[in-house]
């Protein structure tokens, strides 16, 4: 089955509403006439609302960086999954390294927060990686696997073939050390294999998986030329227009 790519910025902590209103000016009409990947801002919760405005009539989709899983309470500096679809916002990333690193989410959080996106129609893009003395230590396949496996508990066939997952391997998130495509190749490969041990071969067929750290507009087409990988996550080479300009164009080749 021939999957559509999707390739998703994510912006972390940068960019204020100007900022944002100026980068969406500039790759809007640059990207109308691309086809056959799908193209993705997942931008901080300040900037979403401008940027779905900026972007209106563009074939760029909105995304958030994370959700709470509740529908609503008391949640203090929390977002709940009804805020984000009231902006029309339609992707979120879920359990990225530096949120499990920093901000304490765990397995269990994740697998509740991708449940509650996808109880609101949201494209959870769920994070899944190994840091640096874990891949050293040989057990890159069990914790992607057991990171995947936990994250999906619960979650049925259908849903879990519209979702997507990032493979990012800790030790290459911003450091310009990239996996090389042949090696992310080989991991995303098993996470595709975990979910058709979870599910069944249509389902893993179907779900897309992102390969993200150190991806920039001149490696861009290395990943996505191996049969498994199926988009990327991207951070700082997401921010600048020419930058994602140059990674939508990389993957269209
Ligand atoms: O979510 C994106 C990743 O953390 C990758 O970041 P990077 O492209 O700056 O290495």
């Amino acid at each position: 089955m021939s999957r559509t790519p999707v390739i998703a910025g994510n912006w972390k902590m940068y960019k204020t509403t100007a900022e944002a209103r100026e980068f969406a000016a500039a790759v809007k009409n640059e990207l109308q006439n691309v086809s056959g990947v799908e193209m993705v801002v997942c931008a901080p919760f300040t900037t979403l609302s401008v940027l779905q405005e900026a972007l209106a009539g563009s074939k760029i989709a909105v995304g958030a960086q994370n959700i709470h899983f509740a529908e609503e309470g008391a949640y203090t500096g929390e977002v709940a999954p009804r805020m984000l679809t009231d902006l029309g916002v339609r992707y979120v990333i879920i359990g990225h390294s530096e949120r499990r690193a920093y901000f304490n989410e765990t397995n269990e959080t994740v697998n509740k927060k991708v449940q509650a996106a996808l109880k609101h129609d949201l494209v959870p893009i769920v994070c899944v990686g190994e840091d640096l003395s874990e891949r050293e230590a040989g057990q890159t396949f069990s914790i992607v696997e057991t990171q995947t496996r936990a994250a999906l508990a619960g979650i049925e066939a259908g849903q879990a073939a519209g979702l997507t997952i990032a493979y990012e391997p800790i030790w290459a998130i911003g450091t310009g050390k990239s996996s090389t495509a042949a090696d992310a190749n080989e991991v995303i490969a098993h996470i595709r294999k975990t979910v058709a041990e979870l599910y069944d071969g249509e389902t893993a067929s179907r779900i897309r998986i992102q390969y993200g750290g150190s991806v920039k507009p001149e490696n861009i087409g290395e990943y996505l030329a191996q049969p498994d990988i199926d988009g990327a996550l991207v951070g700082g080479a997401s921010l600048a227009p020419d930058s994602y300009v140059g990674l939508i164009r990389g993957a269209v080749k």
